[in-house]
């Protein structure tokens, strides 16, 4: 098993996890890590753990180091399972590691997973643990992406675990940013924080003020890729995603049964083409939600259609439009679209639910009967792309 030391006496003990394609409904095309980091020092601390079937694989990787049962702290920097799920397995072998977490929301989270049989210590933002050498520096996250997040720095080393904070789901063999494609990455990154981060753009913003104020020399997050070349590329990255502005970029997102509303789709994509805008056509019946999300972030407008099935409009839109609101993002534009029979109730159920995110719309509904004539389709195109200009 590789026994990767990412700094003088620091090691990945995480695990790669090439096969997951699902991650609680995200798609993950090119699987996941679970990192963990092991710390040795007087004091011996592991730096979160992985997901529970991932459990031996940590620690294997930590007894090629050291005996489990020498770590003094377990630093879980975020409760949710894919970093503390191993804790039960991991504390069985490190029978004399404090966890330490934040308090109250840390405390509590892992004691409402694991029970309170293990020994904890809540810390709180400006706190500080000696190992020796070295120390820790907990600083609080919160609603990054769950209350109890928060992120750890080692300032001897100009190292921070940041935990999901710069993450992405990218398996590799390789764990630095400069042995892979950072287009790919930066890539995966974008879509991470559009899936898990995108509601908390003024907590990103405020957590990038902090970090900007760390030296750095290597970000260690939980997923993916450890920064070392490209901090500035990851950091000015997610600068733009949370800054709360958008693109003149369109995304036009549909499904169809018997194409009609395909057909008024790329009707619509060609008007904000004309219009010299950036757009991307995503039908919902061959593309995932979570992949639709990443172009969602900057985009500034959202068109969205719908035929008209059984009264309502189909689930698959119904889903996305369930997913967006729940990623809540603002100052957007939309357009409600769709074919339909004889109630065509599909077209004001997008608006309605458009207009309850906060969004604007771009112009009156487009709705039409059965199959859309080329006229009907070449006034789409102009009326979109007169509503550009
Ligand atoms: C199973 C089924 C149920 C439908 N239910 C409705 C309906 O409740 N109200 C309506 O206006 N049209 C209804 N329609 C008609 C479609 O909305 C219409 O055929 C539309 O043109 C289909 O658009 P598409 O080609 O984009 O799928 C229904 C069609 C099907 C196949």
């Amino acid at each position: 098993m590789d026994r990767l030391e990412i700094k003088k006496g620091i090691y990945f003990v995480g695990a790669v996890d090439w096969d997951v394609r699902s991650f609680h409904g995200y798609s993950t095309n090119r699987g996941a890590t679970y990192n963990a980091y092991l710390i040795v020092d007087e004091k011996i601390a592991l730096i979160d753990t992985v997901k529970a079937p991932f459990a031996e694989e940590l620690l294997r990787r930590v007894r090629e180091i050291v005996d489990p049962a020498k770590v003094d702290y377990l630093v879980s920097n975020h409760v949710e399972m894919d970093h503390s799920g191993a804790i039960p397995q991991v504390m069985e072998a490190m029978p004399n590691a404090v966890i330490v977490t934040s308090a109250p929301s840390g405390l509590k989270g892992l004691k409402a997973h694991y029970g309170d049989k293990y020994q904890y210590m809540g810390v709180k933002a400006g706190d500080s643990l000696k190992l020796g050498s070295r120390s820790l520096n907990f600083v609080a996250t919160p609603m990054l992406h769950w209350p109890d997040n928060m992120v750890t720095y080692c300032p001897e080393e100009k190292l921070l675990f940041s935990n999901d904070a710069f993450g992405q789901h990218f398996s590799s063999n390789l764990h630095f940013d400069d042995q892979v494609d950072l287009a790919v990455v930066l890539q995966e990154a974008k879509k991470y924080y559009a899936n898990i981060l995108m509601p908390y753009g003024v907590q990103t913003q405020k957590a990038l003020q902090i970090v900007k104020g760390l030296e750095l020399d290597m970000i260690a997050p939980s997923h993916g890729v450890i920064w070392r070349s490209h901090i500035q590329d990851i950091m000015a990255a997610y600068d733009e995603f949370s800054n709360g502005e958008t693109n003149e970029e369109a995304v036009v997102v549909y499904d169809s049964m018997w194409h009609s509303t395909e057909k008024m789709a790329r009707a619509i994509l060609e008007g904000f083409t004309r219009a010299g805008v950036s757009a991307k056509l995503f039908d919902l019946k061959v593309n995932h939600i979570s992949d639709i999300m990443t172009d969602v972030l900057k985009a500034k407008y959202i068109a969205v259609g719908s035929p008209t099935l059984n009264n309502n409009m189909m689930p698959t839109v119904a889903s996305f439009l369930c997913y967006m609101k729940g990623l809540a993002p603002k100052k957007r534009k939309f357009l409600a679209f769709g074919s339909y029979g004889w109630g065509g109730q599909s077209i004001p159920q997008i608006r309605e639910s458009l207009q309850g995110m906060g969004f604007e719309e771009i112009m009156e509904p487009v709705k039409l009967t059965y199959i859309p004539t080329e006229e009907q389709l070449l006034y789409i195109e102009e009326k979109i792309a007169e509503n550009m200009g």
